[in-house]
């Protein structure tokens, strides 16, 4: 059914159950990650947009962070530059900052601050380093080696984790009525770009914010169990069970990481759903069923 063809009863049903939402979200501000898996077909990145703008004129103050993975590894196969991650994080060398930071605060974060304005909101893109708005320390891993296992330290490079968020500017952009659009770069004490996993950077955000949701687009419908089950809901006790098992695992871990550290620092409400249904966050904000895995304390 396209946005066209809803009959006018069926609206009426649609707005009597978005309004209380609406009500309840009235002047929050709500934090978006949209996966570099979730943005896919051009169709559904356009009706994602259009879910954006239709937050702010509901009075809805939405701050998108975007992650861009598989737009990255593209250029950089493009370019014949190994990648591999460790700990679900991309090991950043000096060539690959470049092109990390060319692909999401270029190409990625234009399209959607270009879709977002075509469907009539204001977009604003920009990354974590104007206006200082993050600071970070280089990532520090380790892993247990296979042959020895022994635990050792990784170098993974220009890799950061948030320390630091100032608000001065995205605060003033919201008061504009602006939408922001963050790409997850940020600057060290010592002014190097770090590449931030997006899922941490939106957490970030949105701890710094104290916004009232958080939700993470992907391309899977939430946590799954073992028999690929989708988990409707997950305290943070079993979730951090759930990785502790291997249950959780690969990017997924750094989500659900972000889905507690966010929720300790007062975002009231964390979910983790499918980028790829069209109007997947109107579906998550405006009605009464959840899609996706809620995560609580
Ligand atoms: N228990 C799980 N439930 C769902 N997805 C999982 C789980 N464990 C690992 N994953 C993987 O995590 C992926 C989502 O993380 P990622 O690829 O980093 O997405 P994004 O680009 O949206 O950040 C899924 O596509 C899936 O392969
Ligand atoms: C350090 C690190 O791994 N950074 C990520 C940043 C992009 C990202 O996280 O994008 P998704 O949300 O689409 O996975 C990377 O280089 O791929």
């Amino acid at each position: 059914m396209t946005d066209q063809h809803i009959s006018p009863l069926d609206q009426a049903r649609i707005l009597s159950e978005a309004l209380p939402h609406m009500q309840e979200y009235d002047e929050e501000t709500i934090v978006i990650k949209y996966g570099g898996h979730a943005m896919g077909a051009e169709d559904t990145a356009k009706a994602f947009a259009r879910d954006i703008v239709l937050l702010e004129q509901t009075a809805i103050n939405p701050v998108v962070v975007h992650g861009g993975g598989p737009q990255i590894a593209t250029m950089l196969k493009r370019l014949g530059i190994q990648s591999e991650f460790a700990a679900g994080l991309r090991i950043t060398d000096a060539a690959t900052i470049e092109i990390v930071e060319m692909v999401l605060a270029g190409s990625v974060n234009k399209q959607i601050v270009g879709y977002i304005n075509e469907a009539g909101g204001k977009a604003v893109g920009l990354s974590g380093k104007d206006g200082n708005m993050v600071k970070a320390s280089k990532t520090t891993r380790t892993m247990v080696d296979p042959d020895s296992n022994i635990e050792k330290a990784v170098d993974l490079g220009f890799v950061g984790d948030p320390e630091k968020v100032d608000l001065t500017l995205l605060n003033q952009l919201i008061g504009y009525e602006l939408i922001p659009v963050l790409a997850p770069l940020a600057t060290s004490q010592d002014g190097q770009t770090l590449n931030v996993n997006a899922d941490t950077f939106a957490g970030a955000i949105a701890g710094a914010l104290k916004a009232k949701r958080l939700l993470l687009l992907t391309d899977v419908p939430g946590v799954l169990d073992k028999s690929k089950k989708l988990i409707p809901d997950l305290s943070i006790k079993e979730a951090r069970k759930l990785i502790a098992d291997g249950t959780i695992s690969g990017g997924m871990i750094p989500k659900v990481e972000t889905c507690i550290y966010a929720l300790e620092q007062g975002v009231q409400g964390v979910v983790i759903i499918d980028g790829k249904t069209q109007h997947a966050v109107l579906l998550e904000l405006f009605t009464n069923q959840g899609t996706g895995t809620l995560i609580h304390k």
